[in-house]
């Protein structure tokens, strides 16, 4: 399906209200051009009434046009009003819809596919082409299916007046609708593939600089991206004012016509006016309908350059959430067991372009409540573990059950119902300490919240803190130190309580004190039928496990007993 055609599919369901905005549109324009026709013939017939003595001036029903210049000033107004406020509201809920939908197209990709990809881009796919791609119906499709419209009317009832008058202001409107916006369009392509690409790119820049800047910093190279994003900015600047320059000369080229037209239709009709075939009154009106008609037109080069912006968008979009996602959804999707337990034969897990395999032959029986170490060096396959159980990526070779349940027909909500885990590269949210433990378990009460803390050993340090639970930790936890952020994540997988915990690293940046503090206390406040699966290079760490399991090569061997 081409992209103006999955547009279209998006509208779909605001179609009455995109074309009551049409109708008003057309009654809006309509009405200005019947006020600027009638005030002509209204104004010339006073004229020649007057000028025809007492008889004429008392003969001359000046009451009724007069009433009719009203009608259509303010019928103008209104439409006009009403127009814009049903067509921003439709084009508000395009957007919003064309949003929902990117979501629900790009949350099954993640984070498998998100992580090609630069966030800055996305950022920009997300919030900028979305949004342009809901002007579609506002700035191309309105202005293009109103002038239709209104064209063919305007032509007609000058035509009904003086068909060759008729048939100057087709010429003319055909010009300025159908020739301008085109070339205009053609000569501005290549800047606005130009400011697209550049805007990409820019975007994806500052995220990093932003994200990076401390970095940046360190490693001395922050005058160099800098400079490039001034580089890639000035070129932008250049190419849109190459655009700017085009639409401008479109426009000048629009009024220059249009006044060409009033001319071409006053000789026309002044033509018709001697031969004595249109009464002289009718030559103003038909000069000022013909200046008022050109009106519907003059926007047209500006959208057909817009509809290529949008085309633009739409495959960005469209490419977007287009991409396969790496995991195929299950038809239906079966539950695991409660107790679960996990059994891996001949697994054999490539990431996506990769050479070589993550894991392969990788046998593992892991029982309900068993707590196992996952120790090796690094590199080996153990964080991969994690990806294939909570299905952000699939295996290519042997079988996985949880819960007596093939994984391969289990859900990624589902598994993450059942499993807890402590990333390596955990995420704080923006905000305070209360929301990231309300994240993680909407209904957990305060007291929970504090106990949560309290095993994670971090209630000391939040009860110090004038806010406490709503002290804030800054994007990324960046106010916290790295042992405290790591302590929060594993509060918020205890106050989750699910059957399984996963923790690669957990101890990873506390001292040996609260690290043998921590395990004990975390030990202790799971219960006995929650299975522990503990990635972990520290023996001391591993030793706290019933059993140790060495990966190597990408295959689990068994190690014993911790000591
Ligand atoms: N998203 C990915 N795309 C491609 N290859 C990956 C990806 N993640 C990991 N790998 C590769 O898979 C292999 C196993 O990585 P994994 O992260 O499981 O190692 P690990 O044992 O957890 O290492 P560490 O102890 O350093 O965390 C490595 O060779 C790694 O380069």
């Amino acid at each position: 399906m081409n992209t103006l055609c999955r547009i279209a599919v998006l509208m779909r369901p605001m179609w009455r209200e995109m074309a009551l905005g049409l109708a008003l549109s057309v009654m809006a324009s309509l009405a200005g051009f019947g006020l600027l026709f009638l005030s002509g013939w209204l104004l010339a017939a006073t004229a020649v009434a007057g000028l025809g003595g007492i008889a004429a001036r008392n003969a001359f029903n000046l009451f009724l046009p007069a009433v009719g210049v009203r009608f259509f000033a303010t019928v103008r107004i209104l439409a006009r009003y009403l127009e814009r406020l049903v067509t921003h509201d439709a084009t508000l809920r395009l957007i919003g819809r064309v949003r929902a939908w990117s979501i629900s197209r790009l949350v099954p990709q993640a984070p498998a596919v998100l992580a090609r990809q630069r966030s800055g881009d996305m950022l920009f796919r997300f919030v900028a082409d979305t949004d342009r791609l809901g002007q579609f119906y506002l700035e191309v499709l309105l202005p293009f299916a109103s002038a239709a419209i209104c064209c063919v009317v305007f032509v007609v009832v000058t035509g009904v007046f003086s068909r060759p008058a008729g048939m100057v202001l087709a010429a003319g409107l055909l010009v300025c609708g159908g020739v301008l916006p085109v070339v205009a369009e053609g000569l501005s392509r290549r800047a606005t593939h130009r400011v697209s690409h550049q805007q990409d790119a820019m975007h994806a820049d500052l995220t990093e600089v932003l994200q990076g800047m401390g970095e940046f910093l360190f490693l001395g190279a922050a005058e160099t991206v800098q400079e490039r994003i001034a580089d890639r900015q000035a070129d932008i600047r250049h190419a849109r004012r190459h655009v700017a320059l085009i639409e401008g000369g479109a426009r000048c080229a629009t009024t220059i016509i249009a006044m060409l037209g009033a001319v071409g239709i006053l000789a026309v009709a002044g033509y018709a006016c001697r031969a004595g075939s249109l009464p002289p009154a009718c030559l103003p009106m038909l000069a000022l309908g013909g200046l008022a008609a050109f009106d519907v037109v003059s926007p047209l080069p500006a959208a057909w350059q817009l509809m290529g912006q949008v085309r633009l968008a739409a495959a960005r979009v469209f490419a977007m959430c287009d991409t396969p996602p790496c995991v195929v959804s299950p038809a239906v999707t079966r539950c695991p067991n409660d107790p679960s337990g996990l059994s891996l034969s001949g697994i054999g897990l490539r990431y996506p372009g990769a050479e070589r395999w993550a894991l392969r032959h990788a046998d593992l029986l892991v029982g309900q409540g068993e707590r196992v170490a996952l120790v090796g060096p690094s590199g080996a396959g153990k964080s991969t573990l994690v990806n294939l159980l909570f299905r952000f990526y699939d295996y290519q070779e042997g079988t996985a059950r949880f819960g007596g349940v093939d994984l391969k027909d289990v859900d990624a909500d589902v598994m993450a119902r059942h499993i807890g885990v402590v990333a390596q590269d955990f995420h704080l949210f923006q905000g305070s300490i209360r929301r990231n433990l309300a994240i993680a378990c909407p209904t957990a009460t305060e007291a929970a919240m504090w106990q949560a803390l309290r095993v994670a050993r971090l209630d000391a340090f939040v009860q110090e803190e004038p806010a406490g639970l709503d002290t804030l930790i800054g994007e990324g936890g960046v106010r916290l130190s790295g042992g405290q952020a790591r302590r929060l994540a594993v509060a918020r997988v205890v106050l989750r309580a699910p059957s399984w915990v996963i923790l690669d690293e957990p101890t990873e940046g506390l001292d040996a004190a609260t690290e043998r503090d921590l395990m004990a206390a975390l030990l202790q406040a799971l219960p006995s039928r929650t299975t522990i699966l503990c990635i972990t290079h520290n023996p001391a760490v591993a030793a706290r496990m019933d059993r140790v399991v060495r990966v190597e090569g990408g295959r689990f061997h068994a190690a014993g007993r911790a000591p």
